[in-house]
């Protein structure tokens, strides 16, 4: 406001109404996003993933505690022992918390034992093993034999262009049966050995990716990849 004085006091003079300040233009260029995708760090193959995320773009943290997981845009279920990590998603109060969030479309992939932890039937189980499901599959655990019976294997991958995807199979488990929502994404090919053959080992349904084997430990980043267009969409 502006005032004027003289001899006869002081007269106020409104303030002239100023123009609304332009507001900047957005920009015409795409902002990246960049999600954090937390990986749980129980047991298993933890860092190994985080490295693999961060070369797809992803921002990656390890995840304990119910508020970490609260905090993150998806989740990565590494490889392990599926027995061990139902207890400990139990004992660390996250099994319920990571249950709900699937069942809401939060994005999860399953590597191995983290394909297990998402399957809604599991074969070959032991007897008191609960799984989060979501994943309408029925897996057979260590289906591939034993831990001398790990093989690596290049595959194709549906989804993912170029060379086939590098696998490594380690005491993996396979998919006997996939429901009509599941999209299978690769399969042993068809003269992959006995009764391997043909089987399903990489599956989505929604936001939910899971795969017999361990990507992580190969050097190539491809299903990570994948993975964050997922979390993206
Ligand atoms: N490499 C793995 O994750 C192995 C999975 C393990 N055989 C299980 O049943 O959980």
């Amino acid at each position: 406001m502006d005032a004027t004085c003289s001899t006869s006091g002081c007269h106020v003079r409104p303030a002239r109404p100023r123009a609304a300040p332009e507001r900047p233009a957005p920009p015409d260029y795409d902002v990246p996003v960049i999600p954090t995708i937390g990986v749980l760090a129980l047991q298993g193959d933890v860092v190994e993933h985080v490295r693999a995320l961060e070369r797809s773009g992803a921002r990656a943290v390890g995840v304990r505690r119910p508020a970490e997981l609260a905090s993150v845009d998806a989740l990565v279920l590494p490889g392990g022992e599926s027995t061990t990590i139902d207890k400990l998603l139990r004992i660390f109060e996250l099994h319920g918390p990571l249950q709900e969030r699937i069942a809401q479309g939060f994005p999860v992939y399953g590597s191995c034992a983290g394909m297990i932890l998402l399957a809604d039937r599991v074969l070959d189980g032991t007897a008191d093993q609960r799984t989060l499901g979501g994943l309408d599959v029925t897996v057979r655990r260590n289906a591939f034999g034993r831990q001398v019976d790990s093989f690596e294997t290049t595959l194709p991958f549906a989804g993912i262009d170029g060379p086939d995807v590098e696998a490594t199979f380690i005491r993996a488990p396979w998919i006997e049966e996939a429901g009509e929502g599941v999209e299978v994404l690769a399969r042993i090919p068809a003269d992959g050995g006995g009764d391997a053959a043909g089987r399903i080992v990489a599956v989505r349904q929604g936001a939910l990716l899971a795969t017999s084997f361990h990507p992580e430990i190969t050097g190539d980043a491809r299903v990570h990849e994948l993975f964050v267009e997922i979390v993206k969409e």
